[in-house]
């Protein structure tokens, strides 16, 4: 019979963890009834087996383990169904594993989500392959990545209290040692966003060569990025220079302890050239107001710097609040596993900005024009962009008697000139500011109030960088395009982007036909109304 039932009750799997009350009631009654007595012995007895059938199972499974593992069995755990259960040692690391990687992997997808959301909030959007979380908070600089106290310090002393969406993201971006190219809106604080992580890889400074380069298109910007990188390094002894033609000249560039070089492409190139100067150890570049230096006439120099730029670890980035097509592709060509930000819509005007055009008729109808609004209410500074520097000097000859504080910028200043140029408009002598576009892109000249397109911008991109020397940081800003019947065929290229950025457009001026608008350049007549000699 004890056969019987241990036959009987061979391989029947009685869940006592999962019945554990009722096998307490049952085993209470057994000392009452026989029934129960039996039930209770064939209990005992199917336990026995059940062991017997275990142990043997076990021994099997260790055998069959034998030469793979060594780990010995540690008992019964779970019944599972009516096959039993054995784990080892191995199986048992391994479901923790399992159950840690699971949790793990919900934790980052809930990371994940926390991210997007954030990202949306700030109209932040990415691609690209495990792209770190955007900062929260100018903090987690600290509590993520060890920034250095300097630099918090000397974030505090410039105001900064929180960073910029450009900020939030591109900065994880490049301190994960990620390519990243970068599309943000004028004035929304790209500088910081590759200098900032520059600053902190660097870590300390070093003798040996160049660690770091920016370029930038033009010497104003490289002059004005120069200052913005000692501002943001101060306490701290980073050898940060800028290329000037002095420096080229006689610099001694076998010994040129240099932590970050600021230069324009050609200079770069003619140190290159001429003073075999040696970029193989350096650690980042940055290509700021990129799709400019991406343009034919630039590219041939940057692309001989790119090439001598030949560290294999270097870190590469492209900074621009206007990313065309084609440097994208040719950003995607040139670095790897890049991560790309955009903030907001590619190529659009900044938001704060409040944008207004006005039909002059003729080139005198402009002139009219200005010297009106300067008599209606002039608001300086203001910003006026003209599209060659002969029409820069004619508008000037005509207002500089106008009993306004007015001066003059464009490429055949020497150096000095432009520079006194831009100085005095940074500390308000200079109420109106009459400009090539030379200064159209990248200059943080603080408070502009209005920008005046007096000669219609050449591209959509022109239009998006000059508008965008006011309205920066947050503030609000104002541009006026003049136009003539000359311009009317890309009107609705500007109404667009008006449109883009939030402002109201005419509706006539949003049914208009919109025109492939590049280097628009008409021959216009002379502005200056002095009679010819
Ligand atoms: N986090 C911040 N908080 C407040 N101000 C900031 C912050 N970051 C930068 N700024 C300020 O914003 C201004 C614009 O910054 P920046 O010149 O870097 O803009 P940008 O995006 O490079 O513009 P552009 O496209 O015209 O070159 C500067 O005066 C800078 O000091």
């Amino acid at each position: 019979m004890a056969n019987d039932s241990s036959f009987l009750f061979a391989g029947i799997r009685f869940d006592r963890k999962k019945f554990g009350a009722d096998i307490a009631r049952f085993q209470k009654k057994d000392s009452d009834t026989d029934s129960a007595k039996i039930s209770s012995a064939a209990e005992e007895e199917s336990e026995k087996t059940r062991e017997a059938v275990e142990v043997k199972a076990a021994s099997t499974k260790k055998r069959k383990r034998k030469g793979t593992s060594s780990e010995t069995v540690e008992g019964f755990n779970v019944f599972r169904n009516s096959t039993s259960v054995v784990q080892s040692n191995d199986e048992v690391r391994a479901d923790e594993e399992s159950v840690e990687l699971s949790e793990k992997k919900k934790e980052q997808n809930r990371q994940l989500e926390r991210d997007a959301i954030f990202r949306k909030k700030h109209n932040i959007h990415v691609s690209g392959y495990n792209v770190p979380s955007p900062l929260q908070s100018f903090d987690e600089l600290k509590s993520r990545y060890k920034c250095p106290s300097y630099l918090l310090r000397n974030l505090k002393e410039l105001g900064f209290k929180e960073p910029t969406p450009i900020q939030r993201q591109a900065i994880p971006v490049l301190l994960h040692g990620r390519e990243c190219f970068a599309c943000a809106p004028t004035g929304s604080g790209k500088t910081f966003a590759f200098v900032c992580p520059m600053l902190m890889k660097l870590k300390d400074p070093e003798k040996g060569g160049i660690r770091a380069v920016i370029l930038c298109p033009t010497r104003e910007l490289s002059a004005q990025t120069y200052r913005e990188c000692r501002k943001l390094a101060k306490r701290k002894k980073f050898r940060i220079k800028l290329m000037t033609k002095h420096l080229l000249r006689n610099a001694d560039f076998s010994k040129f302890p240099c932590d970050i070089l600021i230069s324009t492409p050609l200079r770069l190139r003619l140190a290159i050239k001429r003073k075999k100067v040696d970029f193989s150890r350096v650690e980042f570049l940055v290509l700021d107001e990129s799709d400019k230096l991406f343009e034919p006439v630039l590219f041939k120099q940057i692309d001989s710097v790119i090439k001598a730029c030949s560290n294999p670890s270097i870190i590469r980035s492209l900074f621009s609040a206007t990313l065309p097509d084609f440097v994208e592709d040719r950003a995607r060509e040139l670095m790897h596993d890049a991560v790309r930000v955009i903030v907001g819509r590619k190529n659009m005007a900044s938001e704060t900005i409040k944008q207004k055009l006005v039909f002059t008729g003729s080139e005198e109808g402009k002139l009219l024009a200005i010297r009106q609004s300067f008599a209606e209410s002039l608001n300086p500074p203001v910003l006026v962009f003209l599209q060659s520097k002969e029409r820069a000097k004619e508008l000037y000859g005509e207002l500089a008697f106008d009993n306004l504080r007015v001066d003059v910028i464009h490429s055949d200043l020497s150096q000095e000139e432009r520079e006194n140029a831009v100085d005095n408009f940074r500390a308000g002598k200079t109420w109106v500011l009459i400009a090539t576009d030379v200064v159209a892109r990248g200059m943080d000249f603080k408070g502009v109030n209005c920008v005046i397109n007096y000669d219609f911008p050449d591209s959509a991109a022109a239009y998006v960088h000059r508008i965008g020397r006011s309205g920066r940081a947050g503030r609000s800003g104002e541009a006026i395009t003049f136009y003539t019947e000359e311009d009317i065929p890309f009107l609705k290229n500007v109404a667009n982007l008006m449109a883009a950025s939030g402002c109201e457009v005419p509706s006539w001026l949003m049914e208009l036909r919109k025109k492939k608008w590049k280097k628009h350049r008409p021959k216009r007549d002379s502005i200056s109304t002095k009679p010819d000699l």
